[in-house]
């Protein structure tokens, strides 16, 4: 794009400028480029005139004035404040305006005294696209990829930006960074692939402030999180709501995995009773404070220990049980004993009563039982479910669920009983609850084995919970190798199956959310 070159020339396109230049690959691992490089100049003609004549000249002269995307064709007369300059588009190459049609020259000139001005433009690096500039850096053959994933709600300033560069623009990564976000507080890209437990990527920040803290809203709902220490992705938004629209107010949820909360704080703000775990304790922390400024601390137990410690823990029945056996349909507690979110890795605590907020019940929108996309041994098994009106949501407790994938089902004793209003509700998780999520796709299917023998038949009243369980799945494996997976680890056959993908997480990858009631085969019999 040579600059000085240009000043003999009245027009200068800039696609047909020489970017030559900086084809150079020296420069392109350097963090800085040398943006006056940029530059295209534009000798161009401009009208000056009074500025009470701008309207009607600049209808006048339709299709002849400068027309560049965010670069207004009428500008300031520095020399008379009651001026302004029209300047044409460079198809007008001469001063006497030849190049315009005669009738609308004479309209012009009939309408107010026009003075024709040369007029110099530069178009900088700032005013370049970001995919414009790639262009010119970008080695013959690599693609500008026309836009960047972002994790991190990108749009608002003051957030965190999460590029996905591909190895070949990692050259490019400071200019991709401060081009695409120039008013995002930081940007960062991942750094290798992520091996340790907490599914926490290492980042390298590119530009702005190295402070990894922010706060995203996903379905109305707030997440704080420190996106340098747990596990975040926005991309899982969708599959967050999808599941949580099958839960129904009421029911108990375990999330084993449950980092920050994003399926525990929408599934609290429905009316469920939510048991979540985490092994990474500053994702506790997180949930913590998420359940709080979500207001729904009231509903959630934060647990921070291995997920099959977890699970078995929430099924040990308490000395106390046979005491209690016999009261349970009694609100015992009162609102004194209700209990906030709390970190139960050691005590008992977990199995006192509830209070529930019930502010909140939500509309149980089930649209998203539609979704289920694959099942392998019932082929005709999506379910459409219908919404259930406030009015029977007592019965619908009792009921359980109504829907296809929940179907309706009756607890025997009545016990998980959650009441309106400032009624109590008590959650013995050894006797009923009603899903389990397990969102650790790389080996959640593994920790299957968690629930071999894990029910005892002596306690548990009503249907088997719903397992959700997350997994990826390679083109060289099937759904059938998975539910053999899934099988071989349960130590028990799965009777009906629904697959749903999540999303395509490399060419040949994709995760998938495998969900099947628990087998009777896992429950323990009264005499085992
Ligand atoms: C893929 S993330 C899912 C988090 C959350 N459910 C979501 O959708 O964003 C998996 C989570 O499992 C946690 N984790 C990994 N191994 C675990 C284990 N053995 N027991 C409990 N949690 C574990 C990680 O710390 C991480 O927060």
């Amino acid at each position: 794009m040579g600059t000085g070159a240009l000043e003999t020339n009245r027009i200068t396109n800039e696609e047909e400028a020489d970017y030559s230049l900086h084809k150079h690959s020296d420069d392109l691992s350097k963090s800085h480029i040398d943006e006056s490089k940029f530059d295209v100049h534009f000798k161009l003609w401009a009208l000056r005139i009074p500025c009470q004549h701008c309207t009607l000249a600049t209808r006048i002269l339709n299709g002849y004035l400068l027309d560049k995307p965010r670069v207004k064709p009428v500008t300031e007369d520095p020399t008379c404040a009651k001026n302004r300059y029209l300047i044409l588009s460079d198809k007008v190459q001469n001063q006497d305006l030849s190049d315009i049609p005669k009738q609308k020259v004479d309209e012009l000139k009939g309408l107010c005294e026009v003075e024709v001005v040369p007029y110099s433009l530069t178009l900088g690096y700032s005013y370049w696209t970001a995919e414009h500039v790639l262009k010119q850096i970008l080695p013959t053959g690599v693609e500008v990829p026309s836009s960047f994933e972002t994790i991190v709600n990108p749009v608002e300033s003051g957030q965190i930006a999460h590029l996905n560069l591909h190895d070949e623009l990692l050259p490019y990564k400071h200019v991709i960074a401060k081009k695409n976000y120039p008013r995002i507080k930081t940007i960062v890209n991942k750094v290798g692939t992520i091996t340790n437990e907490f599914r926490v990527p290492e980042f390298e920040v590119l530009a702005g402030e190295h402070n990894m803290i922010t706060e995203v809203k996903q379905y109305g709902a707030t997440f704080k999180l420190d996106y340098s220490l747990v596990y975040w992705n926005s991309r899982l938004e969708h599959e967050h709501k999808r599941l949580v629209s099958m839960f129904q107010a009421g029911e108990t949820i375990c999330d084993m995995f449950a980092g920050i909360g994003p399926f525990a704080i929408p599934a609290a703000q429905k009316g469920c009773i939510v048991y979540a775990n985490d092994l990474n304790p500053d994702s506790i922390h997180y949930l913590r404070i998420n359940a709080k400024i979500n207001k729904v601390d009231d509903c959630i137990y934060a647990y921070n220990m291995d997920a099959r410690k977890f699970i078995s823990q929430l099924m040990e029945v308490p000395n106390t049980e046979a005491t209690l056996e016999h009261s349970y349909e009694v609100p015992i507690l009162d609102a004194s004993h209700s209990c906030k979110i709390q970190d139960n890795a050691e005590s008992n605590s977990e199995y006192k009563l509830l209070t529930v907020d019930t502010k909140d019940l939500g509309d149980n929108d089930n649209s998203c039982l539609e979704d289920v996309q694959g099942s392998t041994r019932h082929a005709a098994t999506s379910v459409i479910a219908g919404k259930r009106s406030s009015s029977n949501y007592d019965e619908g407790n009792a009921r359980a669920h109504e829907t296809g994938i929940l179907e309706g089902c009756r607890r025997k004793g009545g016990t998980n009983k959650r009441i309106r209003g400032s009624k109590i509700s008590n959650t013995r998780t050894w006797e009923h609850f009603d899903h389990v999520i397990m969102n650790l796709p790389a080996s959640a299917v593994e920790f299957l084995d968690a629930f071999r023998g894990l029910i005892k038949r002596k306690y548990w009243k009503g249907c088997l919970p719903w397992i959700h369980c997350y997994c990826f799945i390679r083109a060289t494996e099937t759904l059938e190798s998975i539910i053999a997976v899934a099988e071989s680890a349960l130590n028990a056959p799965i009777q009906d199956t629904r697959f749903h993908r999540v999303r395509d997480v490399a060419p040949n990858k994709a995760m998938f959310c495998l969900s099947f009631r628990l087998p009777d085969a896992c429950v323990i019999e009264d005499s085992q």
